[in-house]
């Protein structure tokens, strides 16, 4: 069903569908009806989500949940091992799995700032697992912006099934379950939003059209499976993780009706808009998706792109520019080379760049962007990244720790020559 955050209306049986009214005296077959909200009841109409599932047992009869005592690098921010550094940060990709890891286990919290308790900031994550999960999933501190680096996932949840590919990404609901099956070796990024659930960015004066267009936007239908079999249901709830066993499957909502579900979203459908004159605009122009928090264009989290393009400027120094930024970035790579980084910079790799502290292109890049001739040039096969935060994204203990962590990075602006002044 496409559209981002339309009011959809979805039954995988005939008739299972209440129509006109949310909660009948008895809703077809038998049928469970639940709410599931994702915005204060009260919220304004404009900012107000929610769906209505209508499943085969309701979800409140499980047993208690137990805290989870297997195998997991997920943690919570605040992070607080230690001062935050505030040095440029890169790893290599994270090696895939030898033994057999499903999505779960395969997450590693690499970095995030806020605070789970209190519903603000975002954190990053990254997963290289090569299993199909059994069990099942749902984060209640935040929705969760999956992007596949390698390998294609299906992910089963309760409101329906997501085929997620690289180069498309996916959003789960806070609390939606859900279970993440591969095909093979599966490496990408996690965004756990813990702020306002992500939506469109405005386009002011860019007009009706343009970046990530609502139509692009997929929802899936109602798929259900009816299986009486012990199923592990694993929660993360304010930053630890808690399990118990249902007796069914959790994936049992036959219809849904609301504008509250995941969806999928293909990058390469993004409308990229960029100067056709001279400078470089500012990465905003590459905003998929936001996050906001109560201060207008101050965004608990960006998610940004940078897709494949025409450069065209002219006169113009085209890669980014150095910059010392008060939002932070925390940047990963699905696909080719990323223009400000001639090196180092690897598809399943990450980097840090936080609040103030100085980056932009390395001195390979640099040296080839002011010698390069100014022809239109296609930018191609390759899309870039960046969770950009208005707050300090701190670096988990794991990930500061890490062999993955590159120890040199500075050296990649080392040695520039100094400017000659006329004498
Ligand atoms: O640091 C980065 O590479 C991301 C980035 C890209 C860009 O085109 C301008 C600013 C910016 O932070
Ligand atoms: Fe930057």
């Amino acid at each position: 069903m496409t559209g981002f955050s339309n009011q959809f209306s979805t039954e995988a049986v005939p008739g299972a569908l209440p129509v006109g009214c949310n909660s009948p005296q008895q809703v077809p077959f038998g049928l469970y009806a639940e709410q599931l909200s994702g915005t204060a009841f009260t919220a304004p109409r404009s900012e107000n989500k929610r769906s209505w599932l209508y499943r085969l047992r309701p979800t409140a009869s499980h047993p208690k949940f137990v805290e989870y005592t297997g195998l997991s690098g997920l943690s919570s921010s605040p992070f607080d091992q230690g001062p935050t550094s505030p040095n440029r940060l890169r790893w290599d990709p994270v090696p895939l799995p030898v033994g057999e890891v499903d999505f779960l286990e395969g997450l590693r919290t690499y970095a995030g700032n806020g605070n789970v308790a209190e519903g603000v900031g975002m954190v990053a994550h990254i997963y290289a697992c090569n299993k199909s999960m059994s069990r099942v999933f749902m984060n209640s501190d935040g929705e969760l912006l999956i992007v596949p680096q390698e390998g294609r996932l299906r992910i089963v949840t309760e409101l329906g099934v997501l085929d997620v590919p690289p180069l498309y990404i996916a959003v789960i609901p806070r609390g939606v379950r859900f279970r993440v099956e591969v095909d093979g070796p599966s490496r990408g990024y996690v965004c756990e939003n813990y702020g306002a659930m992500f939506r469109l960015p405005e386009l002011g004066p860019i007009g009706s059209n343009g970046l990530a267009n609502p139509r692009d936007f997929e929802t899936p239908v109602a798929w259900f499976e009816d299986r009486d079999e012990r199923t592990e249901l694993i929660q993360k709830f304010q930053g630890s993780l808690w399990t118990t066993t249902l007796g069914h499957s959790p994936f049992d909502v036959v219809a849904w009706h609301g504008n509250l579900g995941p969806y999928r979203y293909d990058l390469t459908r993004f409308n990229t808009i960029n100067t056709v004159s001279y400078d470089h605009p500012d990465p905003s122009i590459f905003t998929v998706l936001t996050s906001p928090t109560d201060t207008p264009g101050t965004a608990n989290v960006d998610f940004v792109i940078f897709p494949p393009r025409w450069m065209v400027a002219e006169d113009t120094f085209r890669p980014p520019w150095f910059h010392r930024n008060i939002m932070s970035e925390f940047m990963g790579l699905i696909c080719g080379q990323y223009d400000a980084k001639e090196g180092g910079f690897a598809p399943g790799g990450a980097s840090l760049h936080n609040q103030m502290n100085s980056h932009g292109p390395d001195r390979a890049s640099y040296e080839k962007a002011i010698a390069a001739k100014l022809e239109p040039h296609k930018i191609k096969d390759t899309m870039a990244f960046m969770f950009e935060s208005r707050s300090v994204i701190r670096s988990t203990g794991w990930a500061m720790t890490s062999p993955t962590l590159q120890p040199h990075y500075d050296d990649c602006w080392a040695d520039f020559r100094k400017a000659v002044l006329p004498s």
